[in-house]
């Protein structure tokens, strides 16, 4: 799979008769790095659920270099992209089973790269490749869930990363080394997130403002109107981050 193109075309999506998404269009070339923005409760992920196939929309239609997502089998379509959310499972399993989802034949040296890339040095001085994870990873903190599914994501090496809040429980501390990883591995990549901390937005290149359930504008930051959302948003983080050093 190439991921020259992808095309959302005149999107409609309900939660039960709520409609979220209204006749969405939304373009994404090869490499692109593209942050989708807006309002709480807009439809943000649901715009990289509908990508996932995790749900599938009311009308239109989201094609891959053409292609009608319906026609790609789930198979073939989880084996070309990567996901980062929430809700990444974690099998009651070894850690190294866990990371090694990713690529089960992986290398010594490829787990131990994938293993600095996510900031699990730590975890695995302490604890061994061996230990168990727990029932859905009961055993990890959320921070530690998250980067396990970095670490598979990054043995994996997918062409295309949907991200949604990449880094929830991953702390200030490992935050920005991590973040640092993921920008050097998305470089030829192509890369669709959401999130609502503006340390993980940096590694947009890209942002659509998502509002009414369309996307209202798609520009580079320099080039978003000055009165946007965007720039609305980004100066109460800028305000916020003052008041917090005061
Ligand atoms: N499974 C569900 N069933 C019913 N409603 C849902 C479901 N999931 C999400 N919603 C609703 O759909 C709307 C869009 O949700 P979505 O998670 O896409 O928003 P978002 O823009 O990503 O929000 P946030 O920025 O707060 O994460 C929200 O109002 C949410 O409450």
């Amino acid at each position: 799979m190439d991921f020259k193109i992808i095309k959302f075309k005149n999107i409609k999506f309900k939660y039960e008769n709520r409609l979220i998404l209204n006749d969405l269009n939304l373009e994404i070339k090869k490499g692109d790095k593209l942050a989708i923005v807006g309002p709480s409760g807009e439809g943000k992920s649901t715009i990289l659920k509908l990508l996932s196939k995790l749900i599938t929309p009311v009308s239109g239609k989201i094609y891959v270099d053409n292609i009608d997502l319906n026609d790609i089998s789930d198979d073939i379509w989880y084996e070309n992209i990567g996901m980062l959310s929430q809700n990444t499972h974690i099998f009651n399993r070894s850690f190294i089973e866990n990371i090694k989802i990713g690529k089960r034949n992986a290398s010594d040296e490829e787990i131990k790269k994938a293993i600095k890339f996510s900031g699990l040095n730590k975890f695995v001085e302490k604890n061994g490749v061996d230990t168990l994870l727990g029932k859905n990873g009961l055993f990890l903190s959320g921070g530690e869930r998250t980067r396990v599914a970095l670490a598979r994501i990054f043995l994996k090496n997918p062409k295309l990363l949907i991200l949604d809040e990449p880094l929830e429980g991953v702390d200030k501390e490992n935050e920005s080394s991590i973040l640092k990883n993921i920008d050097k591995f998305v470089k030829d990549k192509t890369v669709i997130l959401v999130s609502h901390r503006f340390t993980i937005l940096s590694l947009a290149k890209e942002f659509a403002i998502l509002k009414d359930g369309k996307i209202i504008e798609k520009n580079k930051f320099k080039s978003m109107s000055k009165n946007g959302i965007l720039k609305k948003y980004y100066q109460l983080e800028l305000n916020n981050l003052k008041e917090f050093n005061r």
